[in-house]
């Protein structure tokens, strides 16, 4: 059986954990450059922890240069088996108030500026991400909330913009009235897309800071009020992670919903084909296909 390793990628105003037994900041290499920060390991209620800063401590990285792929893949390489990013997003629907938690399950992928796949010529591969997110996953962390006494949203549609500057009013129209996002943040893809080329289940609960600027009784997006929000946030936040191991187990079946097993029908290029620098570079997130 596997053992289950929590991978918590924090977001703004969540720069480290606590409560860890073992608590050790460890430097992981990649082959897909230098991830965010070291990532904070040890274990909590005798499950396997690791924990990643996505802008590195003091916040370095925007939302664009957030390196993704070495992000994801340093999980990986670690023995994380379950990801679960914490974010903060605007709010496109009245009852999604800031404070609250959204357990993501959508998401519309506006991004430009970002390398957004491990994959590319020398070996090219096609997963899925129709359901983007695991709903095992999700719903661990959906009652973890609800046990921490946070207000939890199950469902929600993430749209996720390039940034940094949020958005206009005509576009924050846009995605509320015409296309039907319920959140708005610029750093979950191509992080999700990521996680299922490797093969990682990835939960996505986004916290609302604010109202984006469609809203009539609330101003323009801004940073003070969302840093505000965020310091009430990031506790809860916390207390949910605190409570996900008794949730997950120490133990890992096989996901119920395939994440594990993403890359099994994905890969297209012949293996007299494939180009042996990029294998090499793929051995973390996809040596479970590749060395079969
Ligand atoms: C601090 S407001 C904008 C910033 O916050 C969110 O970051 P994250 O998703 O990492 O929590 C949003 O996506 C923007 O990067
Ligand atoms: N309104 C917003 N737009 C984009 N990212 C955000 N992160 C927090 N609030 C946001």
């Amino acid at each position: 059986m596997t053992q289950t390793m929590i991978g918590v990628i924090g977001g703004s105003g969540i720069y480290d954990i606590d409560g860890l037994e073992g608590a050790d900041w460890t430097e992981v290499q990649s082959p897909w450059g230098t991830p965010s920060d070291a990532i904070l390991t040890g274990t909590l209620g005798g499950v396997k922890m690791a924990f990643l800063p996505r802008h590195g401590r003091g916040h370095v990285h925007s939302p664009t240069t957030v390196p993704y792929r070495a992000n994801i893949d340093a999980l990986k390489r670690l023995g994380v088996t379950d990801v679960i990013s914490v974010s903060a997003c605007g709010s496109f629907r009245e009852e999604y108030a800031p404070g609250d938690f959204v357990v993501v399950d959508q998401f519309i992928d506006r991004t430009f500026g970002r390398e957004k796949s491990f994959f590319g010529t020398g070996c090219v591969a096609h997963v899925s991400v129709a359901h983007p997110t695991c709903p095992r996953l999700g719903e661990a962390c959906f009652i973890a909330a609800k046990d921490a006494g946070v207000t939890i949203h199950n469902g929600g549609t993430y749209l996720a913009m390039e940034g940094p500057q949020f958005s206009t009013l005509a576009e924050s129209r846009m995605y509320r009235e015409q296309w039907g996002a319920d959140v708005i943040g610029m750093t979950n893809m191509p992080e999700a897309k990521l996680a299922r080329e490797a093969e990682l289940c990835y939960a996505s609960i986004a916290m609302v800071t604010d109202y984006d600027s469609w809203h009539p009784d609330h101003g323009e997006v801004d940073v003070n009020d969302i840093i505000k929000t965020l310091m009430g946030n990031s506790e809860k936040g916390r207390e949910m992670v605190r409570r996900l191991p008794a949730l997950l187990g120490a133990e890992r079946a096989p996901c119920p919903h395939g994440c594990d097993r993403a890359l099994d029908f994905a890969i297209m290029t012949a293996p007299e084909k494939r180009d042996p620098a990029l294998l090499a570079r793929l051995d973390a997130v996809a040596g479970r296909v590749l060395t079969a």
